[in-house]
């Protein structure tokens, strides 16, 4: 569970978040959407550690991000870019980030290395890879080590339609586990079948969290997409 309290994150005298209040429960998949810039990747971060958050705070099961960093084991994260060695293979970048983690020999979940078939080319380096392939690594080592929370920055950018539907099978099965699943996406039409909640943003601010159910009840709608839609037009009246 994650629970997000009065979080604001300033860069300068830029406000990126703005007293943000959320809270998310293991077993459920939320989509974080929003315009470019309204802040998704910055919260995201604040979750991960990799922005320091100084004013508010935010509860990993409980446990404040500030206090250590050990809660960062148990989430998975796939970038909206993966950067990674470029003269290192496939094979080297997986074996590397094995190795970076203590006890991660015997959980592991390889099921999307299988199914992307990316050890028939273990072999190539990172820098060789097309960008579809590269995000296909970052899916592998998001979900690798088993973790209790998947953070997913864009995460079908740039992938073709049968990965990207392995992708949204995978995370189905992993929320339907227990899991709790946050992805970051423009693509409202791909969010239908594998989200439970959404969260909208507009200027570093929460304008809508609720659940999909609530969402097309309320607008009367079928689809995510035009359910958003709806909210957006009555926000501009
Ligand atoms: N390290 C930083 N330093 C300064 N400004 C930053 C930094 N990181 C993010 N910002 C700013 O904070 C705002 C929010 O950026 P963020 O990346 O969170 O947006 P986003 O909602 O993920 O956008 P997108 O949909 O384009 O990915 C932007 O104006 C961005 O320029």
């Amino acid at each position: 569970m994650i629970e997000i309290k009065n979080l604001t994150k300033k860069f300068n005298k830029f406000t990126a978040l703005n007293d943000v209040n959320l809270s998310f429960e293991n077993g459920h998949s939320i989509a974080l959407i929003g315009p470019n810039g309204c802040g998704k990747t910055t919260m995201i971060k604040c979750i991960l550690g990799l922005n320091v958050v100084e004013d508010g705070d935010i509860l990993v099961d409980e446990k404040s991000v500030k206090e250590d960093y050990k809660y960062r084991e148990n989430i998975g994260y796939m970038p909206q870019i993966g950067r990674y060695p470029e003269n290192m293979t496939i094979k080297e970048t997986i074996k590397m980030i094995k190795d970076t983690r203590k006890n991660s020999g015997d959980n592991l979940d390889t099921e999307l290395l299988e199914a992307f078939e990316l050890e028939n080319i273990y072999d190539k380096k990172m820098r060789t890879l097309s960008g579809g392939t590269t995000q296909k690594v970052s899916a592998v080592l998001a979900f690798l080590f088993n973790p209790k929370v998947i953070i997913l920055d864009e995460p079908t950018a740039g992938l073709d339609p049968l990965a990207t539907e392995i992708l949204k099978n995978k995370i189905i099965k992993e929320k339907n586990k227990g899991k709790l699943i946050i992805i970051t996406s423009h693509l409202l039409s791909e969010l239908d079948d594998i989200i439970t909640e959404i969260v909208f943003m507009n200027e570093g601010k929460v304008v809508v969290h609720q659940s999909v159910e609530d969402l097309k009840k309320e607008t009367n709608t079928e689809k995510i997409s035009d359910g958003i839609i709806s909210i957006l037009k009555a926000m501009k009246k």
